[in-house]
């Protein structure tokens, strides 16, 4: 397992989560799903070890979080991309040649010296993704990473996403779109009011989910 967690619990005032156990392996996405508010961020950012812990544990290799809405230098795109290189400690000139392959990767070699602040929110979603892979992380924890993005921009990263996975590396996936679950989850997660009520491989638990929470937020029947 590249990540691990055991009897996680944090409380907010008028909000608790609690999260008993979860388990990711190499090449594994896992899709975290649940009404707004349900936990999903917080539960990414205690994986990622931003948060920490009231209760329990997290183990596992190096993890890189992406917010819904990564914030970016107002440098070029191609620093942006040597950024997290150069925080672990990579001299410059390796980290620019390792940042332009990734650039390379995500299809934006082409606007390799152009300032961030200038791309399109789909090309900026696929500069976070080649930022965050640059430091060849063991687990990607994304959250809502295509809520902004039109279907095509929407489907590249699904691409981006998939092809992580195929190279070992394990995700962890905050999204809205079942469709998007469906397409990409191995394992699913559900989330109600900081619970995790339910969990199982996607393909079964969209098929038969077992708890009516769960059954009801699939049916579109929760929208809180
Ligand atoms: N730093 C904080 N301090 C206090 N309460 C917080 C904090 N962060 C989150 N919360 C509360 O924790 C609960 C869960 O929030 P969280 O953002 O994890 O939900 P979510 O499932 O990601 O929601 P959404 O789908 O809308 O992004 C909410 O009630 C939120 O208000």
């Amino acid at each position: 397992m590249i990540l691990q967690a055991e009897d996680l619990t944090l409380t907010f005032p008028g909000f608790r989560l609690r999260v008993p156990r979860l388990a990711l392996a190499p090449g594994e996405v896992l899709v975290v799903l649940g009404p707004s508010g349900s936990g999903k961020t917080t539960l990414l950012r205690l994986l990622a070890g931003l948060l920490p812990p009231e209760g329990g544990r997290v183990t596992g290799g190096l993890r890189v979080y992406l917010p819904q809405t990564p914030p970016l230098l107002h440098r070029s795109v191609l620093d942006n991309a040597a950024f997290g290189l150069l925080l672990h400690g990579v001299p410059r000139e390796k980290a620019r040649q390792r940042a332009q392959a990734r650039l390379k990767e995500v299809g934006l070699e082409a606007l390799a010296h152009r300032p961030a602040h200038r791309l399109s929110a789909g090309e900026a979603a696929r500069l976070a993704l080649a930022r965050a892979l640059a430091v060849e992380p063991e687990v990607l924890l994304l959250d809502e990473p295509t809520a902004n993005l039109d279907p095509a921009n929407a489907l590249r990263v699904e691409v981006l996403l998939r092809r992580a996975a195929e190279e070992g590396r394990g995700v962890v996936l905050a999204t809205h779109n079942l469709f998007q679950a469906r397409r990409l989850g191995h394992h699913l997660l559900f989330l109600h009011r900081g619970e995790a009520v339910e969990e199982g491989p996607v393909a079964e638990v969209f098929a038969a989910p077992k708890d009516p929470r769960t059954q009801a937020f699939l049916r579109g029947e929760m929208v809180f």
